[in-house]
């Protein structure tokens, strides 16, 4: 039987399409199958961050993460990393002596390096682009930086830091600083002043991730645009790094849940998700220069991190495959054009 075209045979022409998968889907079994047919790229949801990774001073665990580079080198499959500094899922020892006292700039910054070079060395010549540092720009006010440990203990430096030391561990890799809300004018912004600042002092970063954490209501297609235009400008690639669609208004802050705290997908969510999806791929398609992969976060709309965030166990219905692996409507959009 001839292989179902697969949403990477659709996209052949345009840019890589991707998944974050976690180490049980690369397991024999209905996932994988999914995973092959149709994307080429992934990205470890969990297993390459600071504290999955690295949750002693002196201990990996790589267990998980090789059995995902395996698969994408078994099976041709793109492989991006996920994420060298971070401010979550990032392990307490990292920033505290033997006596629990919080290290000095150059304790960290050592620290830092030798994560860095441990763990890009080991996929060194397998992973193709690093998301080097992850969300280090505050979601409101005037700020470039998250006040975040690194940027506490280390100062601002801690960014071209890490990008040096990636560079240094593999030269050959593309290096992004990834965020979210970047659709968000005045985020927008002032990650385009930090990643301006960056390349302007001659920092090695060669993308922009944008996380695009959606949601049927946003953004855009104008906001949308600007977005793709602005991070252009900057003369940097650029990749959509963790797409999904929530079905729910975004919670730009916090708010009463007793109107969207129902689990439902409803008809009307399904055409709305299958519109928007087909509004962000006409415009991913239209800006195919500028753009070197599309990512999902997560594989089907049997379990998505949106199932538990911001509203822990309220049942998310954000991507392109339904809870039994089929596509939807909204993947039928993505693919007609
Ligand atoms: O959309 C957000 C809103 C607030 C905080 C973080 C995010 C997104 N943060 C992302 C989401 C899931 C994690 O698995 C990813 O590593 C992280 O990059």
């Amino acid at each position: 039987v001839a292989p179902e075209k697969g949403l990477k045979d659709y996209y052949k022409n345009y840019f890589p399409i991707g998944v974050a998968v976690n180490p049980r889907m690369v397991q024999p079994g209905p996932d994988a199958e999914l995973i092959k047919t149709h994307f080429n790229s992934m990205t470890p949801e969990n297993a390459m961050k600071m504290g999955p990774i690295h949750p002693e001073e002196n201990r990996y665990n790589w267990k998980d993460a090789d059995a995902i580079a395996d698969f994408a080198q078994q099976n041709n499959i793109k492989l991006r990393g996920h994420t060298l500094c971070w401010h979550n899922q990032t392990p307490r020892w990292f920033f505290t002596d033997s006596t629990g006292k919080t290290v000095s700039r150059e304790v960290l910054l050592a620290r830092l390096k030798r994560h860095i070079s441990d763990v890009v060395g080991r996929y060194k010549g397998k992973i193709y682009a690093w998301d080097v540092v992850n969300e280090a720009v505050p979601d409101a006010g005037p700020d470039l930086y998250r006040k975040s440990k690194f940027y506490e203990i280390i100062g601002e430096d801690y960014i071209e830091k890490a990008f040096e030391f990636a560079h240094e561990a593999d030269p050959a890799a593309q290096l992004f600083y990834n965020d979210y809300n970047t659709e968000n004018p005045s985020k927008r912004d002032r990650i385009y002043q930090l990643v301006k600042k960056l390349k302007d002092k001659g920092v090695p970063i060669n993308g922009v991730g944008l996380q695009a954490h959606w949601s049927i209501y946003e953004p855009s297609a104008q906001e949308l645009e600007a977005s793709i235009l602005k991070f252009a400008s900057l003369g940097l690639k650029l990749q959509f790094t963790e797409v999904d669609m929530s079905v729910y208004p975004k919670e730009h802050e916090r708010r009463d849940h007793r109107d969207t705290d129902k689990s439902e997908f409803t008809p009307e969510m399904d055409e709305k998700q299958a519109a928007q999806y087909k509004m962000v791929f006409d415009l991913f398609r239209k800006h195919r220069d500028k753009i070197t992969g599309v990512t999902f976060w997560n594989l089907s709309d049997r379990s998505s991190w949106l199932d538990n965030f911001p509203v822990p166990g309220r049942k998310d219905y954000p991507l392109l495959f339904d809870q039994n692996g089929r596509p939807k409507k909204a993947f039928d959009r993505v693919v007609q054009f």
